[in-house]
């Protein structure tokens, strides 16, 4: 594609260079960059872009966008400078894709918990119900059947655009896809053409990165204020936040609610281990999947459906058949002393309250509860003590332990988790810095009926610990825990 038609409607300087360049293709990450590649220099939160385009132009690139131009610019090479890199980059991505998101209904999802569920499950609907259907999402992004593997909840730009294309390219007409507040700020969504956003809830989570709680959030609105006319802004009535994501939003104003009016309204019936029992717009429905904040994404996902005009009726009817996403309340039962262990990706203090809540509700007395958590290094500290405080409180017996470390040492993170724990309780915790053998403590501990619970890592199958992943998955080794149980 000729650079002209790459840099439409972005307002840009040509340095050097000149605009019927061929393109070949796009990359912000110089190690990447092949023979006619475009390299973007992106200002980051660790390095500077600018300091790789040499290196990206041995690489091959023969056009640099950037912010600042270099003293030396070298021949052949056309430099484009523009306003702010991070921005444009989408747009750049959108003209060079040929606006893929112009040609599909997208939903964005964001909120602190509940997006991966609410993505997924949108996808599989849609899938039930006949379409063509992508998703974005932090397990995996998907065309159809055909699994992406992923490491981000929200990719960059380019990935967006380049896998969006290939949804087009495979006739799908959806796509649903998470948007983290990372994604928002960083300007990852840039250029999409999106028909609605859906708001789960707030609460405390990556404040390492944001700074403060009111920037978090306001992260999350930006989405909203970003949406067009012609698309819808779906949030949650009850939460606090709710109406604030719509201030500024100039799409039609939709919401759902289980306590709050709303467009979208549901009662909960029952709630126990086999599933939920709803009351969604006055027709009785049961789901598969468990808990009180899931009776809020399934309905976050009926409200979507209707909102992009699919038949309520079969709705209805296809919730009811939904599985749960892979890692989010997944359950074992021990076939001999039926043990109960749930192995789920809460991962913030609100998620896990929203679970050990969930449990304590519904098993019965006699059962107990051993929670066994950790928190992720190069993350949000503050969170630390306080998920340490809610397992504490909500369950019978706690196990501290490793949740991807990546570059702290774990003994240090394990002593903010301490900080949580009141002198009291401290019968009831110990401390494993080796997540099996966490869990391994754990089934040596449960009683038969008892209830497990490993938090954190959901459908994770592996434990960072500097820099290298190594296998891991908290199911596996439940399962093999279980089998003489
Ligand atoms: C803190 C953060 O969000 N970083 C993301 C950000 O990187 P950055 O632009 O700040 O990168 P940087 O490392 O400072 O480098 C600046 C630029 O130099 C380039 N570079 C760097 C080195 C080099 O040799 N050559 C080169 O060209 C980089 O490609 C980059 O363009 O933009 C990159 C491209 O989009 C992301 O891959 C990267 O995600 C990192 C790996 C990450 O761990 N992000 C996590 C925190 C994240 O985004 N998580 C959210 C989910 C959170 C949640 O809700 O749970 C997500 O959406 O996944
Ligand atoms: N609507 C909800 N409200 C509160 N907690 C929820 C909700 N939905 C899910 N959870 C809890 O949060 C955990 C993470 O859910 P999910 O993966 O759907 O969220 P997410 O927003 O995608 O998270 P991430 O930002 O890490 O990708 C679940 O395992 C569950 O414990
Ligand atoms: N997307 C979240 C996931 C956290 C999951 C937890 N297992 C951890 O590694 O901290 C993050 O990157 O903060
Ligand atoms: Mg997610």
């Amino acid at each position: 594609m000729k650079l002209s038609t790459v840099l439409a409607n972005i307002p840009h300087t040509l340095v050097q260079g000149n605009n019927e360049e061929e393109v070949l293709n796009l990359e912000i990450d110089s190690r990447k960059v092949s023979e006619g590649g475009l390299f973007t220099a992106i200002v980051g939160a660790e390095m500077d872009g600018h300091s790789f385009i040499d290196k990206a132009i041995s690489q091959g690139a023969k056009v640099i966008v950037l912010e600042n131009v270099p003293e030396n610019l070298q021949d052949g090479v056309s430099y484009v400078k523009v306003k702010n890199t991070s921005d444009v980059l989408g747009i750049l991505a959108s003209n060079f894709y040929v606006h893929p998101s112009k040609q599909l209904k997208i939903v964005a999802v964001t909120g602190t918990n509940g997006k991966t569920t609410i993505a997924t499950l949108l996808q599989k609907l849609f899938m039930e119900l006949g379409h063509n259907v992508g998703l974005l999402s932090t397990i995996e992004n998907k065309i159809n059947d055909e699994i992406i593997p992923t490491k981000l909840t929200t990719p960059d730009a380019i990935t967006i655009n380049k896998l969006m294309a290939e949804m087009v390219q495979k006739n799908c007409t959806h796509c649903f896809m998470e948007a983290s507040s990372h994604a928002i700020v960083q300007g990852r969504l840039g250029g999409l053409d999106l028909d609605g956003a859906v708001f789960t809830n707030i609460s405390h989570d990556h404040l390492d990165y944001h700074g403060t709680f009111k920037d978090y959030i306001n992260a999350k609105k930006k989405l909203f204020d970003d949406l067009p006319k012609h698309a819808f802004a779906l949030i949650n009535q009850d939460d606090r936040r709710g109406e604030y994501m719509l201030q500024n939003t100039k799409a039609s104003k939709k919401s759902f609610a289980l306590k709050a009016m709303a467009t979208f309204k549901a009662k909960l019936i029952e709630n126990s281990f086999e599933g939920l029992h709803l009351e969604i717009n006055n027709q009785e429905v049961w789901c598969r999947l468990i808990g009180d904040f899931n009776a809020y994404n399934l309905l976050a996902i009926y409200g979507v459906a209707v909102l992009l005009e699919e038949d309520e009726q079969e709705v209805l009817q296809l919730i009811s058949s939904l599985d749960t996403a892979a890692g989010r309340f997944e359950q074992l039962i021990s076939q001999k002393e039926q043990i109960r262990g749930i192995v789920d990706y809460a991962h913030t203090p609100d998620a896990l309250e929203n679970v050990l809540k969930t449990i304590n509700n519904i098993r019965d007395e006699s059962e107990r509860i051993i929670t066994i958590v950790g928190c992720g290094g190069n993350r949000d500290k503050e969170k630390r003590p306080i998920m340490a405080s809610k397992a504490v409180e909500l369950s019978d017996l706690v196990i501290l332990t490793s949740d991807n470390p990546r570059n702290e040492e774990p003994e240090l993170i394990l002593q903010d988790m301490q900080k949580g724990v009141e002198m009291g309780a401290a019968s009831k915790v110990r401390t494993i810095v080796d997540r099996k053998e966490a869990i391994e403590k754990a089934c040596e501990m449960a009683y038969p009926k008892d209830i497990i619970l490993v938090a954190g890592k959901g459908h994770e199958t592996y434990q960072e610990v500097k820099g290298i992943r190594s296998h891991f998955d908290d199911k596996e080794v439940l399962l093999s825990l279980f089998r003489d149980r």
